[in-house]
């Protein structure tokens, strides 16, 4: 199964063409990494996909069925996505985030509140469950932007630099969930600057350059390119 299908897309900002004919599937359970130097595209690539930038041309598929022009709320749903800057509204508490998102994503309430337990347990935030986001840290706020993130069974995860503000405790909890979902099907497009650090995550790369696709590949066919770079 095709979880994304990214047909020659092409989205012009200010009168400039910021993405050139874009074209790559990502199938269900696999991980594709964007990487690419400052300004390459990869945002807008993003945010193109998610619908907050309108792309000029090009087709976007999720699930081989729904269509981002055709029926937006339906491609939408399909998609959770974790920004690289947490997005929280000041008048919600946190665990008002979470039931927003139960509700936007349709979750059983039973199944919502098991994860938000796990969560909240796993990201050690359960004493901060009824904190307005003012009141929490950066590193706090982007766990709770993440748990809202992890919540959805969304087909297609969408990650912003993964990582960005937590702990080396917080990262491990983040790739032990990763994984799960991973291992249970879904997908995930993530952007990097560090493909490091997802190199044991990630299957696929895209390497974009001034809006263009210059390099793709695999995770393993990436590491021999750059091995061979630094000899
Ligand atoms: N609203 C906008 N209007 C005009 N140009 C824009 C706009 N937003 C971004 N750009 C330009 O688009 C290009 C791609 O930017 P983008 O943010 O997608 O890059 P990126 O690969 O995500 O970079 P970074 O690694 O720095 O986050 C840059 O040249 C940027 O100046």
């Amino acid at each position: 199964m095709k979880t994304l299908q990214v047909h020659d897309v092409t989205t012009v900002l200010s009168n400039k063409k910021i993405l050139d004919g874009i074209t790559f599937d990502v199938n269900s359970g696999e991980v594709m990494a964007l990487v690419g130097h400052n300004g390459a595209g990869k945002s807008t690539l993003i945010k193109t996909i998610l619908g907050i930038l309108e792309k000029a041309s090009g087709q976007l598929t999720v699930m081989e069925k729904f269509d981002q022009d055709e029926d937006f709320l339906k491609f939408k749903q399909q998609i959770s996505y974790l920004p690289e800057e947490p997005l929280l509204l000041t008048e919600f508490t946190v665990m008002q985030h979470f039931q927003l998102y139960g509700k936007s994503y349709h979750i059983e309430e039973e199944i919502l509140h098991e994860r938000i337990e796990r969560y909240l347990k796993g990201f050690e935030l359960t004493d901060k469950q009824n904190e307005y986001p003012e009141a929490l840290s950066k590193g706090m706020r982007q766990k709770v932007q993440t748990i809202c993130a992890f919540l959805p069974d969304a087909p297609l995860l969408v990650i912003d630099e993964p990582f960005m503000g937590l702990d080396i405790y917080a990262i491990q909890y983040f790739e032990e969930i990763l994984r799960e979902k991973i291992a249970n099907g879904t997908s995930v497009l993530l952007t990097t600057h560090q493909l490091d650090r997802v190199k044991n995550i990630a299957h696929h790369y895209i390497m974009l350059q001034e809006g263009k696709m210059i390099q793709t590949g695999t995770i393993n066919e990436f590491k021999t390119i750059k091995r061979r770079r630094e000899q």
